[in-house]
């Protein structure tokens, strides 16, 4: 297996003349109808002027702020970009689903593109899953948000009028609102094309990004782009949640220990948290779907709605085996 693991960074485009190149792709009027369009003053105070004491985070496309709308007192994310995020305004404003992030408005001005989402107040997956015994998600819970984000990928991948491929799925990615439903975010470096008709894979040759540790391999290795390349990266994901490891640590012994683990979840890839947890029929289940999710052939990897209807299965599972209990 070709891994990629050791390190974690995100490929990204170049910056382009944004407010020309949101015109040239949509209608202008298209967007505005679908989502709003703020001004620069609004966003400004909205963010205290974008002050360092409400920033919540920073990403490869620019620095996230918490802040309130005015007359509103529901936060909002408000990410100001400083590279070309054109992709996420156009695709965004014109898809939705419960499980992926919404956008609420954007604002372009001179060179300032400013986004607007809605506020997830409990931060991301990642946060919750690698800080040591406090306050530790649940495996029903981590089972239900794989689920949220099985969803999510399966709607852009066959939902929409074009297969939309994430290209980043990543923990880090995948933001919790105040109920714990998963929303996954950024499509920023995301792919877009025809639906298929047929049921062989179309791939897109395309320049390899995406984050490494999530990476496809095949992907990696031909530039060759398909919705399977999701398919692997979310078996991380699921990888992740179940271990509490980060991406960069499974690597090829983690596999080879995983390969070894179909009977018991009493083992070292698991979350020493979730140990005597989990039910062990759930479990065959969830390793069963995870192992074939991470097959070195995308075509032999099965689809994001395959995946998701495994989770649904181990999820009740669980949920039969603890009401005997
Ligand atoms: N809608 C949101 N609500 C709350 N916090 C958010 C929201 N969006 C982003 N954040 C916070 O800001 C951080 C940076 O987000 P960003 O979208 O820039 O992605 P990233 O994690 O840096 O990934 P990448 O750089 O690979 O795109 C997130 O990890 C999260 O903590």
């Amino acid at each position: 297996m070709g891994f990629l693991s050791g390190f974690s960074c995100c490929f990204q485009s170049s910056s382009g003349d944004r407010g020309t190149r949101i015109l040239e792709e949509q209608p202008s009027s298209i967007i505005s109808e679908l989502c709003r369009q703020f001004s620069l003053s609004e966003m400004q105070s909205a963010t205290n002027n974008f002050h360092n004491s409400l920033k919540v985070g920073k990403g490869s496309f620019g620095n996230v702020y918490k802040g309130y709308l005015e007359n509103s007192s529901t936060p909002v994310a408000i990410k100001r970009c400083w590279e070309d995020s054109v992709n996420e305004v156009v695709l965004l404003s014109q898809l939705q689903h419960p499980n992926l992030i919404s956008l609420v408005g954007f604002c372009i001005e001179g060179t300032e593109l400013v986004l607007v989402y809605d506020y997830m107040s409990n931060g991301s997956i990642r946060d919750h899953l690698h800080r040591g015994n406090i306050d530790p998600l649940p495996w029903k819970r981590r089972l239900q948000i794989c689920i949220g984000v099985a969803r999510a990928l399966h709607y852009l991948h066959t939902g929409a009028k074009y297969t939309i491929i994430h290209r980043n799925i990543k923990t880090r990615l995948i933001l919790l609102d105040s109920n714990w439903e998963p929303k996954v975010s950024s499509l920023l470096i995301s792919k877009r094309r025809a639906l298929s008709t047929s049921k062989s894979l179309t791939r897109v040759e395309s320049d390899v990004k995406g984050t490494l540790g999530y990476l496809d391999p095949e992907y990696y290795n031909t530039s060759m782009l398909t919705e399977k390349s999701d398919v692997f990266s979310f078996c991380i994901v699921l990888l992740e949640v179940v271990s509490a490891k980060p991406a960069h640590e499974i690597n090829r012994e983690y596999f080879q220990g995983f390969n070894k683990s179909l009977r018991s979840s009493a083992n070292e890839i698991v979350d020493p948290i979730l140990k005597s947890k989990i039910d062990p029929d759930c479990w065959k289940t969830f390793v069963d779907i995870t192992k074939r999710c991470l097959l070195m052939e995308g075509r032999e990897r099965p689809d994001m709605g395959e995946v998701e209807v495994e989770l649904e299965r181990a999820r009740k599972l669980q949920e039969e085996a603890d009401a005997k209990n």
